[in-house]
């Protein structure tokens, strides 16, 4: 089985205070991975993080999300890319500590952009990483653009031009909240299942983030995600909650919760 598992900048942060990692949580996290890797051998995962209250408050700042010009905005950018890379650095000391073969292959160096559409990008290293029983790791990070100078891409901007390549069974997004919300921000009731057909056809309330966030909150996501499932109607994504110890490996190993994307019910 072969997953993409975004763990999200809400999750892995607080994104409420500036540059704050919740370290016992992706070390809890950390820990199932490592569960689950060490049971099942054919488990490949392409493990992407958000970039929570590092990466979006320095972009916020400096806003550097669709274009960058001037000498002061590329000093932004640069900030942007550090911010990004330091909670990427927390996240690789805590999953080796847990003896996962992580490899962190930088968006930032690899792919290239013209007007926001991905350009180049030699994925070769993720696909031999996978194919070699390592855990590949991208997070969301700032890219160059040929016409928009420096943008920035979310990891769920990431994985969509990997799915033709990698094909993964399941794309998993792991956030604070449990699902995707009916009815937000009142928040009683989640949405099991959204396929391309029943969103069309309701008004959800599907909004950006409640806090400082530039790529666009939970909308973006299920927009992205319909995408890939409307490109890849094998793919089951997945929207959930990795806030209760537990949640991650019983995701990684099927389990249906939070709400489930897919062109038609399970
Ligand atoms: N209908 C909804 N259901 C759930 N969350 C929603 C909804 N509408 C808006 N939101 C907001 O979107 C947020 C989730 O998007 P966000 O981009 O913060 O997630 P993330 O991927 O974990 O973070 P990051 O982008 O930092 O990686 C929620 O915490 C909430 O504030
Ligand atoms: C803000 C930056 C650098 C990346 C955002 O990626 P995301 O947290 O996956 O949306």
């Amino acid at each position: 089985m072969r997953v993409f598992l975004k763990l999200g900048g809400s999750l892995i942060t607080d994104k409420d205070q500036p540059y704050t990692a919740r370290r016992d949580v992706i070390r809890r996290i950390a820990a199932e991975i490592a569960n689950c890797w060490q049971k099942d051998p054919d488990l490949q995962i392409l493990l992407g993080h958000g970039s929570g209250s590092f990466g979006h408050y320095a972009a916020k700042d400096l806003g550097t999300r669709d274009h960058v010009d001037s000498p002061q905005e590329w000093l932004g950018f640069q900030k942007v890319w550090a911010a990004a890379h330091a909670l990427n650095q927390i996240l690789l000391e805590e999953m080796s500590a847990a003896n996962l073969p992580v490899i962190s292959l930088p968006p930032s160096a690899a792919v290239s952009a013209q007007a926001r559409k991905p350009r180049q990008w030699s994925t070769y290293p993720i696909q031999s990483a996978l194919e070699h029983n390592l855990i590949p790791i991208i997070f969301g990070d700032v890219i160059f653009d040929e016409e928009m100078g420096g943008i920035i891409y979310s990891t769920e901007d990431l994985f969509l031009p990997l799915l033709p390549m990698l094909q993964p069974q399941m794309v998993l997004l792991a956030g604070k909240e449990p699902g995707v919300w009916a009815d937000y921000p009142k928040n009683t009731r989640v949405i099991p299942l959204i396929t391309p057909a029943s969103y069309a056809a309701t008004s959800l309330t599907i909004q950006s983030s409640a806090s400082i966030d530039v790529t666009g909150g939970m909308a973006a996501k299920v927009q992205l995600m319909l995408q890939t499932v409307q490109a890849y109607p094998e793919i089951t994504v997945r929207i959930f909650s990795g806030e209760e110890s537990g949640t991650i490996s019983a995701a990684l190993q099927g389990e249906i919760i939070g709400t489930t994307i897919k062109t038609k019910s399970e």
